[in-house]
């Protein structure tokens, strides 16, 4: 089709559906295939098709849902585009499909349909016999949201088939953007340095005779390669970087700004001049104003701030980071991302939370590759972008929660992320260069550690951090969360006192957890109720109510017998249930079951038991015991190989509570039952009280 040529169409066309933009003549279009109809046009005509006519198709506008294209077909729009597929990129990511890339030729309508199957052909008349297009039009980026009101029009103007009536339409519609444009420039300075283009108006020039890419534009863009390319070459990147990127700006000087290469190789080379190659922050550790920042804003957690300052302090005597990755392992809401927080402050470092829950791809870690369709950098490199420095301490938060997928493992990524022999030259896919992570100062959190991949379990430390006591929590509310609280919503403390007897009752009637979330979040609650009342000019000194703190929790309960089967229920099947320490509960229970007899409500118990009755010990004896306080019960009967872990118990919460240490069966039965145990088989039916 030699330009100053008319279009002639075919007189059958096979029919794209789209549900999203409309193609007008002349315009070029991106649009994503991936319906099952328009998957098979595709690859049948497109990938399959060898002459120039088979990469004429017509594009349909305003189809419904895309979704629901499995077997009938939708009402089609009468009127649509012939268009020139001029370029059809595959993908599987994030599921299979096409993105093609179509210029409109010319309108056409409908006049019959031939076939639905596998992909619609119509026989059509052209409609407009324009002249070959001269260009492509570029979509402005800047125009976005001038396009979304254009689309409104754009398939009224479609059906305008009379020149007359286009001019009609389209005139006003012109004008009023124009005259938009114009205060637009009136209020907004153009920046020197702004590599963003902006779009100007041009007055001298006559609408039909305005060209899509003006002399003024393309020097305008060359004039922005040229500041990129100075940006390069002053950026402190490495020389290998350096060479890529000198390579890209070359490809850029000659590239058609409507290839849609263009746009990625240009966001490419903006990112690369953005990342801080060598920008770094400097290190003010001081052992013992590290040790004041830590005390200052986490009160108790005495073995996790001992720990974190003796890192703190190896590494300034050693002055290198080869040292292990800390990982703090424990509940929610016990301060692991604020301990994180606290040594970033410490060090005077930019601190980088990256959430890794549910990351089971492990681009999300090493980025895409630039070929793929909307490829972009992982999460390590979009931080280090984000924060604008070479040694952030970045917090892996939910290590535990990595997943896996047939996009790979991202622990895999993860390791030569964490470790120091190879994370000097960790490359993402989407730079492609090596990028030197060495300077970053990794720390992970956990829930648990059975779930984290074990090759990365073996490059940490783990720092176990527990579960807080009453008395603990009370003056953790009282030092930081009131106080934080406060601040947050706006009130001084002569408008809201909460006494501490308050909190205590939000702690043991309100919240049920081992760390301070839902205590601080019950907190927000009462501040926001207060300052409505503030705010409404009524307040006295507020003392909060139930209804502000939320109702209690509810306990279960659970049926053991029927007849004589058992019947053991274990809820929340989807929870995996390892480990043996409800040995001794268990039988307890059947005992009880059996016996008729009921055990004293406020015992708690754990233990391994064996089939000959001998109770074994078993781990985390701090967290159960302070769940045991916590829940109110006041005795507590533990295997008697666990006795040396009450030592790490805080000696009020032991002051509360009565320990029975037992080595087989009948000690523990004892111990559960009022007035010891001396089973007396009884078979019906009952139900356990436990
Ligand atoms: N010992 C403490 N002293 C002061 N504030 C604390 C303490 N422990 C927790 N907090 C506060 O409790 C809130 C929750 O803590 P944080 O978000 O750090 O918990 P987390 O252990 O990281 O939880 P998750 O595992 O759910 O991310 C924060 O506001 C934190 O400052």
């Amino acid at each position: 089709m030699a330009a100053g040529s008319a279009i002639q169409i075919p007189s059958r066309l096979p029919l794209l559906l789209t549900h999203e933009g409309v193609l007008l003549p002349g315009s070029t279009m991106r649009t994503s295939v991936d319906s099952p109809r328009n998957m098979q046009l595709v690859r049948s005509r497109l990938l399959k098709g060898t002459s120039l006519r088979s990469t004429i198709i017509g594009v349909i506008p305003n189809t419904s849902d895309p979704t629901s294209d499995c077997d009938d077909l939708p009402s089609l729009h009468r009127i649509g585009t012939a268009a020139l597929a001029v370029q059809v990129v595959g993908s599987n990511w994030p599921k299979p499909h096409y993105t093609l890339l179509v210029t409109g030729l010319c309108r056409f309508q409908i006049l019959q349909l031939l076939k639905e199957k596998p992909y619609p052909v119509a026989e059509v008349e052209q409609l407009d016999r324009l002249e070959q297009f001269t260009d492509q039009h570029k979509s402005e980026e800047e125009l976005g949201e001038l396009s979304e009101q254009f689309y409104k029009y754009a398939v009224q103007i479609l059906d305008a088939v009379r020149l007359e009536e286009r001019f009609k339409m389209t005139i006003p519609l012109l004008v009023r953007q124009i005259e938009g444009l114009k205060l637009l420039q009136k209020t907004r300075k153009p920046k020197q340095d702004d590599d963003k283009r902006i779009v100007a108006i041009r007055p001298n020039r006559r609408i039909n005779h305005m060209p899509s890419t003006t002399e003024d534009e393309e020097e305008e863009d060359h004039d922005d390669v040229v500041m990129l390319e100075k940006k390069i070459r002053a950026s402190s990147m490495s020389e290998q970087a350096l060479k890529v990127c000198l390579k890209e700006i070359k490809r850029l000087k000659k590239m058609p700004q409507s290839m849609p290469e263009y746009a990625l190789t240009r966001n490419y080379l903006e990112l690369m001049v953005e990342l801080p190659w060598n920008k770094s922050t400097k290190d003010r550790l001081e052992i013992r104003a590290a040790r004041i920042v830590l005390d200052n804003d986490h009160y108790a957690m005495e073995k996790l701030k001992k720990r974190v300052l003796e890192y703190l302090a190896v590494r300034q005597l050693k002055n290198n980071l080869k040292g292990p990755i800390l990982c703090f392992v424990g509940p929610p809401g016990v301060g692991k991302t604020s301990v994180g927080r606290s040594i970033a402050k410490t060090l005077g470092r930019e601190f980088h939370r990256i959430a890794l829950g549910g990351v089971c791809d492990q681009s999300d870690i090493r980025g895409h590759r630039r070929t793929y369709v909307g490829s972009m950098p992982g999460r390590i490199i979009n931080g280090l972008k984000t924060v604008g420095v070479n040694n952030p301490v970045f917090l892996l938060d939910e290590v535990d929660k990595l997943g896996k997928s047939l996009q790979g493992d991202p622990a895999a990524a993860l390791l030569e992320v964490l470790d120091p022999e190879q994370n000097h030259s960790f490359t993402d896919h989407y730079l492609n260069v090596a990028f030197d992570l060495s300077q970053v100062l990794f720390i992970a959190t956990a829930n648990t550690t059975a779930t984290i991949p074990p090759a990365l379990l073996d490059r940490m430390e783990i720092i176990r951090v527990p579960g807080y006591t009453q008395e603990e929590k009370i003056e953790i509310a009282h030092r930081h969360l009131i106080p934080k609280q406060l601040e947050q919503h706006g009130l001084t403390p002569q408008q809201i006192q909460i006494p501490q007897v308050t909190t205590l009752d939000i702690i043991t009637r309100y919240t049920r957890e081992a760390g301070v979330r839902s205590l601080d979040r019950k907190l927000g609650a009462i501040c926001r109720a207060v300052a409505v009342k503030v705010a409404e000019g009524q307040h006295k000194e507020t003392k909060p109510d139930r209804a502000e703190v939320g109702e209690g929790e509810a306990s279960g309960s659970f049926d053991l017998l029927d007849n004589t089967d058992i019947h053991l229920h274990f809820p929340a099947g989807a929870v995996t249930k390892d480990g043996p320490s409800a040995g001794v509960t268990i039988v307890t229970c059947l005992a009880s079951l059996f016996s008729g007899r009921l055990v004293c409500s406020d015992v708690a118990m754990t233990g391994e038991i064996t089939l000959r009755g001998l109770v074994l010990p078993v781990g985390g004896i701090k967290d159960k015991v302070l769940a045991a306080h916590r829940a109110g019960l006041k005795r507590v009967i533990i295997p008697r190989r666990n006795e040396k872990d009450l030592e790490e118990i805080a000696a009020n919460v032991r002051q509360d509570l009565t320990f029975v240490t037992a080595s087989c069966l009948d000690e523990v039965l004892n111990a559960a039952f009022d007035g010891g145990f001396a089973a007396k088989p009884r078979v019906e039916r009952l139900n356990s009280k436990l």
